[in-house]
């Protein structure tokens, strides 16, 4: 069985204010039953972790570089990620895919890297409303996920995270039949190609998740878990989503 996550994707949100909603969170689920993660911006990694250290909540990072170090101005290594703190790193969002360019071989190399320095890979695929439109959304993720991920995996290393384009931030969810199509091709594709392995992948659904549709998300079958943007942001709200995980 895949284990449960539920992540919050803060993006280019949160001063040191924000802080606060993480340590809200510890208090509301001291021993939790599922595995909780926030990916605060760059700038308060270091910070959330020494919040959050002794606590059942992991920080994460929202994207690194491919190498450890080096001549990189304004970028971030895995390592660097780590020795503040992060135990996650997000990959291959199609914020960065769009903004920045990655292709999947870029993912790829950056999922490698977060490996070697110890961090869990959240690899993030997912279709354009137009790819949806033409049919090819199965065909889409299957081939980012074949160019985004190392030919040998760690199983506990790697989850990966099903985001729609057209859902995220739009308020727009697939339909359950769709989300569940996805996540059984995901996970037979997984399978194909790394055997049990691909049992143990945690498959996050991302797009628009709310406390108020996270339980019928989470009933559908390969779906273990979230990956949560605006939602995240305030406790209030993530707990709702999380108590729903726990609860499925
Ligand atoms: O992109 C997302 C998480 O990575 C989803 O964002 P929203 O939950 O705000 O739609």
């Amino acid at each position: 069985m895949a284990r449960k996550l539920a992540a919050g994707n803060w993006k280019m949100n949160g001063t040191q204010a924000a802080l606060t909603e993480a340590q809200a969170l510890t208090g509301m689920f001291p021993a939790p039953s599922v595995e909780i993660l926030l990916c605060p911006p760059t700038t308060l990694v270091y910070a959330m972790a020494e919040a959050l250290r002794g606590t059942a909540i992991h920080t994460g990072g929202q994207d690194c570089h491919a190498h450890a170090n080096g001549a990189h101005t304004g970028d971030t290594s895995a390592e660097l990620l780590a020795d503040a703190g992060a135990t996650h790193v997000i990959l291959g969002h199609s914020e960065r895919r769009a903004d920045h360019g990655e292709t999947d071989a870029i993912v790829r190399a950056k999922t490698q890297a977060a490996v070697a320095a110890g961090l869990v890979a959240i690899v993030c695929v997912g279709e354009t409303l137009e790819q949806r439109e033409a049919g090819e959304t199965l065909d889409v993720v299957r081939a980012q996920l074949q160019g985004s991920l190392p030919d040998t995996i760690e199983a506990d290393k790697i989850v990966i995270a099903y985001e729609p384009v057209w859902a995220i931030g739009t308020g727009k969810v697939p339909t359950l039949d769709q989300i569940g199509e996805v996540h059984a091709d995901m996970r037979k594709a997984l399978a194909g190609r790394f055997g049990d392995d691909a049992k143990m992948l945690p498959l996050l659904y991302g797009g628009s998740v709310k406390p108020t549709n996270a339980a019928e998300i989470f009933a559908v079958s390969d779906v273990d878990g979230a990956l949560v943007g605006g939602a995240s942001l305030k406790a209030d709200d993530f707990s709702g989503i999380i108590s729903a995980l726990q609860d499925a």
